[in-house]
């Protein structure tokens, strides 16, 4: 018996609530140390030794929530798992007490077959239901786990659309929570679920045995709730441990996964294979995979040390428990088959009890996960909003102006822009040009209401950006970035996701694509616009077939090309009373540059633009240019005019020319 009951008990206890290789993560509470993020990001603050009353409070609300999700998503599926884990919990008791039944009965002398038949049919119907409840319950859990998650998982990734700027996704606390997050979606909604079940049924099984106990004495009763408590608070400690050993190695792990793309990615093979820093970087791979997996040895032992007690106890009471039953038999103060249910309680009642705290352990775990889940749907936005509503966005009709605006990217950061005041009036083309760093694309940014200056103010027509919705003044904009996506889907999606409601209009597509001088290049291509940028989905079958001649091979565009496509989804945007423009031609050829040029140039004509190049002769027809020096706007004034007063753009566009000029012509 003593080997059956520690075999329980290691079940019990080896029920981690992780699936996979997934692992569960844990929320900042536990680790002891201070997680806090700053007004500025919005966050939930948690700090350590917070009330155990209101933490317990919290652990309640939590499971309410995770309940109501599961619910929420599939109600059927989730009444059915529910019912069948109380019948599971309910057949090992009703098992006990039916084979006590039969064996009393066939130990009475002169028995009938008929007295026997009623415990015999019971104990054959609980066989059966043994057979087949656990089965549907596990099917319909899958079913309830996997609707919970579409659901939490979509009420993630809308939370994560609500943050209309950049700073949360710069923050590598966010980055951390968000991925702890996503953790979440796949498996605690679920995971909590089962965990209040277990613990319910684990309860019911509990109960049902120590019933049947109570007529052998108090005695027993006693010895086994003795070691029900130790068994709980010992899955606790090692729950909070672990939770704390998870929350130390997530930066490990990112660093890890960081390596792991740079080794195993294409952006990274020509350089990595070129300077031969392989070696290099796989060392510093697995420097992290060992930092964290001597964390996670260290929370091994101490599981290892925790269980192996905790089996052992188990087995010791066991062990006195058949001792003293055997005994009482012997001195005929007990039948039989009071012998075989004081057995059989003995070993349910503590693998209960150890599933008890092994789904209390679990579910603790996954609630510190759900933590970070809750953080981020419901955290504040990240740009302010305005205490008396949004105020409309009227149509650009006299200009936008940067108002003594300062910017930093954080407390921690230089100013990037010191005390920027410009005008970029309705209608006419502005440039903005300077050396690396000198805070162009922070400019472009807080045009974008990425950020909120830190200090001034930037206005629409004398409307504060700040007091309008950030997606409203988006709306008004089409911008092609410097750092712009190339996204691994089809010629016409790279081309669409410019503007969602052109999608499926392939003349829309296409004249966006002819305005970027990039139709040519993508007619030509396989599958022409629906062919595949990417090599990623290969085989997935969703690419075309063999019968119809199409092929599932993806295609790679030249750097040029790509940057191409960038402003034909910038450009598909028609209408707009904004067009910014960071570097559009950074990868074109000379001709395809001028070319690029000349027609954004048509596009651009009668509207408002600002046009950052490092190629001057791009900037010379612009309606004014702005030079910025150390995130200050040092000139402004027109080609000829810079040019004539000497400063730092004639220095500039004299360089540039003077490496057009043909010395020996000179
Ligand atoms: N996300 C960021 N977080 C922190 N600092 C940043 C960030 N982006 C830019 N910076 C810093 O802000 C300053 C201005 O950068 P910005 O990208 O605006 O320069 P730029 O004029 O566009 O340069 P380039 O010509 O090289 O594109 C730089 O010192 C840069 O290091």
């Amino acid at each position: 018996m003593a080997a059956f009951v520690t075999h329980e008990a290691q079940e019990g206890g080896g029920a981690r609530h992780e699936t996979g290789g997934a692992r569960p993560e844990h929320g900042p509470e536990v680790s002891g140390a201070r997680h806090a993020h700053g007004p500025e990001t919005g966050e939930v603050r948690h700090e350590h030794g917070r009330e155990a009353g209101g933490a317990r409070r919290g652990q309640v609300a939590r499971i309410r929530e995770a309940v109501i999700l599961s619910w929420r998503a599939g109600p059927v599926p989730l009444s059915v798992t529910v019912l069948c884990s109380l019948v599971s919990a309910a057949l090992p008791v009703a098992s006990a007490l039916w084979t006590k039944a039969v064996v009393d009965t066939l130990a009475r002398p002169g028995f009938a077959f008929a007295d026997v038949l009623p415990p015999a049919a019971g104990l054959v119907v609980a066989g059966m239901l043994v057979a087949v409840v656990p089965r549907v319950g596990s099917y319909a859990r899958g079913i309830s786990d996997r609707a919970a998650g579409v659901l939490s998982q979509d009420l993630l990734f809308a939370s994560v659309e609500r943050f209309t700027g950049l700073r949360r996704f710069e923050d590598p606390a966010f980055q951390d929570r968000l991925r702890l997050a996503q953790q979440s979606t796949a498996q605690t909604p679920g995971q909590v679920v089962q965990g209040v079940l277990e613990c319910a049924a684990g309860g019911l099984t509990v109960a049902g045995f120590l019933a049947s106990v109570t007529t052998l004495g108090p005695a027993m009763l006693v010895l086994v709730a003795a070691t029900a408590v130790p068994v709980l608070v010992a899955q606790l400690r090692l729950a909070r441990h672990h939770a704390s050993m998870l929350w130390k190695v997530s930066p490990l792990e990112r660093r890890e996964i960081f390596y792991t793309m740079l080794l195993s990615g294409l952006d990274a093979a020509k350089e990595l294979r070129l300077f031969g820093t392989g070696p290099v970087l796989r060392l510093r791979m697995l420097a992290e995979r060992r930092a964290s997996n001597l964390q996670r040895r260290g929370a091994e032992r101490r599981d290892l040390l925790t269980q192996g007690c905790l089996s052992l106890l188990a087995a010791v009471v066991s062990g006195v428990a058949l001792i003293w039953a055997v005994n009482l038999a012997a001195e005929g103060a007990i039948g039989v088959g009071d012998v075989l249910l004081l057995v059989a309680s003995v070993a349910g009642t503590q693998g209960a009890v150890t599933r008890i705290a092994s789904a209390v352990a679990g579910t603790h775990r996954q609630l510190l996960l759900f933590d970070h889940y809750l953080g981020i749907i419901r955290a504040e936005p990240d740009l302010p909003v305005p205490v008396a509503g949004h105020r409309e966005l009227p149509e650009l009709r006299r200009g936008i102006e940067f108002r003594d605006v300062w910017f930093r990217y954080s407390d921690d950061h230089p100013w990037a822009l010191h005390g920027v005041s410009v005008f970029i009036p309705y209608g006419q083309a502005v440039a903005l040009v300077g050396r690396n760093g000198s805070g162009k694309s922070t400019l472009v940014k807080l045009l974008c209401r990425f950020y909120d200056p830190t200090r001034g103010s930037i206005s629409w027509d004398g409307t504060d950006l700040r007091d309008v919705r950030p997606e409203d003044l988006r709306e008004r904009m089409t911008v092609v970035f410097q750092d712009f996506m190339r996204y691994e889907m089809t010629a016409a999606d790279n081309i669409g996701l410019g503007d969602v409601t052109a999608m499926g209009d392939r003349p829309v597509l296409e004249s966006a694509a002819r305005l970027a001088g990039v139709h040519d290049t993508l007619a030509a291509l396989p599958r022409g616009y629906d062919t595949p940028l990417t090599r990623m989905f290969t085989g997935d079958g969703d690419g075309g077939s063999e019968e119809d001649g199409s092929s599932d091979d993806g295609v790679l565009l030249s750097g040029g090309q790509w940057q191409r496509l960038a402003i034909a989804r910038a450009l598909i945007r028609r209408g707009r009373d904004l067009v910014v423009l960071d570097e559009p031609s950074s990868g074109l050829d000379p001709s395809a540059e001028h070319d690029v040029h000349t027609r954004l140039g048509e596009h651009r004509a009668g509207r408002t633009s600002l046009l950052i190049s490092h190629r001057l002769g791009a900037v010379r027809s612009a309606d004014t240019i702005l030079v910025l020096s150390g995130g200050t706007v040092i000139e402004q004034g027109t080609h000829d005019e810079l040019v004539t007063g000497g400063g730092e753009y004639a220095t500039l566009f004299r360089l540039q020319a003077s490496g057009y000029t043909d010395d020996r012509q000179a």
